[in-house]
C-alpha cells in the first residue's frame, strides 16, 4: 500500500482563505484590523525565516502583521518590559514571543522563558502557552487552542480522518505539541465536533518501554519528538495514519520526525516534511489573532 499523502499546504491555504474573508467581515463590521506582534530575540537564522513566513501570511489575510527584532543581548528585564508595553497596547491583539530564546541572552546567563511566557496578556496569547489558556483547555472550554495541535485536528477533520474510539499515540509530552494534542484528541467535543475527538490516547516518550511495539497498536500515530527520522517504518501499523510533527534540518534539507519514504508503505496516509503540519500551524496562528481582535474588541 502507498499511503495517501495528507497536503498540508493546501489545506492551510484553504483555512488562511477562511480566515482573510472572516477578517474583511470584521473589519467591514467597524472592527479594527487584527494586529499580531512577534518578538524575535537575537538572530538564529531558522527563527528570523518562520517570523518571516508568518508576517508575510498575516499580510495576505488582512492581518498586519508586525514583527520587534531584539538583540540578543537584551536583558531578562528588558524583555519582560517590551511585552507589558504590547500587553498595554490596544492596537496589538496577539503576541507571540518566538522560541527558542537565545541560549547565551540576558546577558550570558540566558532567559528564564517560563516567566517571559507568563507575562504575555491571556487575551493576547494567540500561542496558548499562558497558564490559563492552557487550564481552560484541560477543562475542556478552550479560549485559544495551540496552533500546531488545532492545526493537526483541522487537518484530520478536513481530509475526513475520525479518531473517535480510535487508538492515538502520541509520541512526545511537550508542552506545545503533545500534552495539549492529546487532550485535545481525548475530549468529548473537540473545535471539529466529536469525529476528531473521543480518541483513546496513549502518551510516550523517551522514557516509554518498548516504544515500537506501543506505537504499533496506533491506529493514529503522532511524531512530536524532535528527533530526525526517529519512528522508523517497523514502528508502524499496516494502514496507520501517519501525522508528523517534527521539522529537523540535517544538513540543508527538512526532515520530519518519521522516515517518510518507508513509512508511507505502510501507512494509509500520512503527512510529508515539509508541506505537513508546518503550514497549518502559521494558518491557526491567523485564526487564533482574529480571534484576539474579536475577544479585545468585547
Ligand atoms: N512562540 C512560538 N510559536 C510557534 O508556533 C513556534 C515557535 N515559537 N518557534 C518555532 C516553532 C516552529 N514553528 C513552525 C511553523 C511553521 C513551519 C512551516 O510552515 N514549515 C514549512 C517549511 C518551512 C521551511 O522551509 O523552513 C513546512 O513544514 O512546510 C515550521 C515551523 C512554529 N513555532
Amino acid at each position: 500500500m502507498s499511503a495517501k499523502i495528507l497536503d498540508g499546504k493546501q489545506i492551510g491555504l484553504e483555512i488562511r482563505q477562511d480566515v482573510a474573508a472572516q477578517v474583511a467581515e470584521f473589519v467591514a463590521g467597524g472592527g479594527p484590523k487584527p494586529c499580531l506582534t512577534a518578538v524575535l530575540v537575537g538572530e538564529d537564522p531558522a527563527s528570523q525565516v518562520y517570523v518571516r513566513n508568518k508576517s508575510r501570511a498575516c499580510e495576505k489575510a488582512g492581518i498586519d502583521g508586525r514583527t520587534l527584532r531584539l538583540p540578543a543581548e537584551t536583558t531578562q528585564a528588558e524583555l519582560v518590559e517590551v511585552i507589558e508595553s504590547l500587553n498595554q497596547d490596544p492596537a496589538v491583539h496577539g503576541i507571540l514571543v518566538q522560541l527558542p530564546l537565545p541560549k547565551k541572552g540576558n546577558g550570558g546567563s540566558g532567559f528564564d522563558e517560563r516567566a517571559i511566557l507568563d507575562t504575555v496578556d491571556p487575551m493576547k496569547d494567540v500561542d496558548a502557552f499562558s497558564p490559563v489558556n492552557v487550564g481552560l483547555l484541560m477543562q475542556g472550554r478552550p479560549r485559544f487552542l495551540p496552533c500546531t495541535p488545532h492545526g493537526i485536528v483541522q487537518l484530520l477533520h478536513r481530509t475526513g480522518l475520525s479518531v473517535a474510539g480510535k487508538h492515538v499515540v502520541v509520541v512526545g509530552r511537550s508542552d506545545i505539541v503533545g500534552k495539549p494534542m492529546a487532550m485535545m484528541l481525548a475530549q468529548r467535543t473537540g473545535s471539529c465536533g466529536e469525529d476528531v475527538a473521543n480518541a483513546t490516547v496513549t502518551i510516550a516518550h523517551s522514557r516509554t518501554a518498548n516504544l515500537a511495539e506501543v506505537c504499533q497498536t496506533a491506529d493514529v500515530l503522532i511524531a512530536a519528538v524532535g528527533v530526525p527520522e526517529m519512528i522508523t517504518a517497523d514502528m508502524i501499523a499496516n494502514g496507520a495514519v501517519v501525522i508528523d510533527v517534527g521539522i529537523n534540518r540535517v544538513g540543508d534539507k527538512l526532515v520530519g520526525d518519521v522516515a517518510f519514504d518507508a513509512a508511507k508503505d505502510k501507512a494509509s496516509a500520512i503527512t510529508p516534511v515539509p508541506g505537513g503540519v508546518g503550514p497549518l500551524t502559521i494558518a491557526m496562528l491567523l485564526h487564533n489573532t482574529l480571534m484576539a481582535a474579536k475577544l479585545q474588541q468585547q
